[in-house]
């Protein structure tokens, strides 16, 4: 295959675009001739996708290009730039109208931090006239500037980077909130004593923020590298990240309008909330499924999965699992070929009544709020659903045990990309997914990878669309979980971020366990157990639902012992016992037994009835022969 597509984050180049690219760009270029052909260009591919993505948000002061010289169509463009070996990295400076053909580099090593901070001497090595237009200034501020910001009011916030001479974390953090709006970042070296003294501060590098309302402090991150400042300033509230267009203004202005109006209710986002979950289920069941008349073949088989996974692993309310285990169990019954939808539809509705069976018509977002209508919300809760289910199968590897998914370490992952595929609204979403499941999905050999595996490809879904029209301004699309949530998970290694995994493993088993799940604004009021005992036992389709039900051995029926099991917080309701797989209260119960006992004490009385009757009858017509 080709050793970098479309999807990479950098500038794929050839001899058509080459020229005009990087003739009077307004930004710097860094551009590595290769050949698809050479053993070290192969392998050297990776580090180079890493530099691209690590430096991503300087784009508006240089950019990544590759062009493969090994291409028939490039041979005469690489014999007219000098390319004699590969890889060959060239530097061509912003807004030069000569012919260049660039600056070789040939630094010490090809590592990504030293070719990163080559970067930035390049940078630093333009002109006042050739400087590129997006780039801030790199050099360090002067004393009097920062002095003069104390006490000051501003629109935005300022950080600030001590520093001493040969560190590079102030340029690179002031590149990495290029692209952002509400923070200008400035550096100073640590030399500066007088100013050292006057903000309190002992060691290089540190960081100090001095806020819109004219306060000042020392920032507080965990560890004092790159990532952690750019993050730490990324997140603060007011700063996101600009626009790619000025087209999108009026858009934003209306989303800032809508934000107004539809009351923000307050979350926290070290929390997973239930009421995203149920309303995305909601969603799913109800309005996304819809446009499905009838569910056959793949799409059948599909939604069965869905079930199986949802109704065994959910850590819902005991009302949401009754019903994903009541429509399981109708499922896996039915012989047929072809369900209409709205078979299941009846069944979300709960319409034969039975009792303690409930999904929410709601759609209430609480952590996938979003500052418009149309961002954040269902996909949102789609993706915390199956970060949640991968979890829980973790946790709980036996859970999908006699189903037609059991022992299958990738059974979670799988179906839901099998729902996205067939299911799931935006169908480019269901292309990338798929491809990346191709890519790297058979990898995935245990229940804990399923878990790493589905948080690489959320982040880099994440990395993809940052700064795209689908993000939203308040809830910028960052690698997560950011140093806030997780200072452990973050490393840094020869100047390079890098996570650590079993740190992130870790995180994630607890972040999205049963424990983390928060009910608030879950409480809704529903048909309550005694209100439709009399109803239930007329209209419940029986037949349907108690074939294919199999008792497990020990002779507890499966779903309770299963509910059991999931640790919900404390928000169950009152144990519905299950009997002949249909879900009966207690008071349901009692109510049969004291009809049973009445019948009996009845029937019994019939019987004293005619038997004394018969006797007085036999006596008074009693003849003897004569
Ligand atoms: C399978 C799938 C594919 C998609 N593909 C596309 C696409 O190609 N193009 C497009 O425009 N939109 C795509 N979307 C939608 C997009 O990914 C977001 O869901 C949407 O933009 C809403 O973003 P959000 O800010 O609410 O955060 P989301 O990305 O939806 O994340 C929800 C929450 O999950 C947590 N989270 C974030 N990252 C991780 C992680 N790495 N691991 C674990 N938890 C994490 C955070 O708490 C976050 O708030 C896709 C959605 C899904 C479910």
């Amino acid at each position: 295959g080709r050793l970098y597509t479309e999807e990479d984050p950098l500038v794929i180049l050839t001899s058509d675009t080459l020229k005009q690219t990087l003739f009077n760009s307004s930004t710097a270029w860094l551009v590595q001739f290769y050949s698809s052909w050479c053993g070290h260009c192969i392998q050297y591919s990776p580090t180079w996708k890493a530099l691209a993505g690590d430096v991503k948000d300087w784009s508006q002061a240089i950019r990544i290009g590759v062009l493969d010289c090994a291409h028939e169509k490039n041979f005469d463009i690489c014999k007219e730039f000098s390319i004699h070996f590969y890889p060959t990295f060239r530097y061509f400076k912003a807004h030069s109208t000569t012919f260049d053909i660039g600056k070789t580099y040939r630094g010490a090593d090809r590592e990504i931090q030293t070719v990163r901070q080559l970067m930035v001497n390049f940078l630093q090595n333009h002109t006042r006239r050739d400087w590129p237009a997006g780039c801030p200034p790199l050099e360090p501020a002067r004393t009097e500037n920062i002095q003069s910001l104390i006490g000051l009011k501003s629109d935005h916030y300022t950080a600030v980077i001590i520093e001493d001479e040969e560190s590079y974390i102030g340029r690179e953090v002031i590149l990495d909130l290029m692209p952002y709006e509400g923070v200008v970042v400035k550096r100073i070296l640590n030399s500066e004593k007088v100013l050292m003294e006057k903000l309190g501060i002992t060691t290089a590098p540190a960081a100090y923020l001095f806020y819109p309302n004219g306060t000042h402090a020392g920032m507080d991150v965990q560890k004092r590298i790159r990532f952690f400042f750019s993050s730490f300033l990324k997140l603060l509230p007011g700063v996101h990240r600009k626009q790619p267009s000025s087209v999108q203004q009026p858009e934003q202005a209306a989303i800032k309008d809508q934000s107004k109006s539809e009351l923000f209710k307050e979350f926290d986002k070290s929390k997973v909330y239930m009421v995203d979950l149920e309303s995305g289920l909601h969603y799913l069941l109800r309005v996304e499924l819809a446009t499905h008349k009838t569910l056959e073949g793949v799409e059948l088989k599909t939604f069965k999965d869905f079930v199986t996974v949802v109704a065994k692993l959910f850590p819902g309310r005991q009302s949401v699992v009754k019903l994903l285990e009541t429509l399981l169990e109708w499922l896996i019954s039915l012989p047929l070929e072809k369900i209409p939808y709205e078979a299941i539809l009846d069944l979300a509705n709960n319409k034969m009544r039975i009792s303690g069976l409930h999904l929410s018509e709601r759609v209430q977002w609480l952590g996938c709020q979003g500052s418009s209508v149309a961002l954040r919300g269902y996909p949102c809760s789609l993706w915390t659903l199956f970060h949640v289910l991968t979890v829980q199968a973790a946790s709980r590897p036996d859970a999908l045990a006699n189903t037609a998914l059991e022992d299958d370490p990738l059974a979670v992952l799988q179906t839901m990309r099998q729902y996205i595929g067939t299911f799931f609204g935006c169908r480019e979403c269901g292309k990338h997914f798929e491809e990346m499941a191709q890519e790297s999905i058979s990898q995935v050999k245990s229940l804990d990878e399923a878990v790493l595996w589905l948080w690489r490809k959320h982040n880099q879904v994440n990395a993809r669309l940052a700064g795209s029209m689908s993000e939203d301004p308040m809830f910028p699309k960052t690698q997560w979980p950011t140093p806030d949530l997780c200072p452990t998970c973050h490393e840094e290694q020869d100047g390079l971020h890098v996570w650590n995994e079993d740190m992130v493993l870790a995180f994630l088993k607890k972040h999205y366990s049963a424990a983390n799940i928060s009910p608030k604004y879950t409480s809704d009021v529903h048909p309550e157990a005694g209100s439709v005992v009399a109803n239930k036992a007329i209209s419940t389709p029986s037949s349907v639902l108690i074939k294919g039900l199999k008792p497990s051995p020990d002779g507890v029926p499966k779903h309770m012992k299963q509910t059991d099991r999931r640790g919900t917080g404390g928000i169950q309701k009152e144990p519905n016992l299950p009997f002949l797989g249909l879900g009966f209260s207690g008071v349901d119960m009692s109510l049969c037994v004291l009809l049973y006992a009445f019948s009996c004490i009845f029937l019994m009385l019939m019987f004293f009835f005619f038997r004394v009757r018969s006797k007085r009858w036999k006596i008074k017509n009693h003849r003897p022969f004569v």
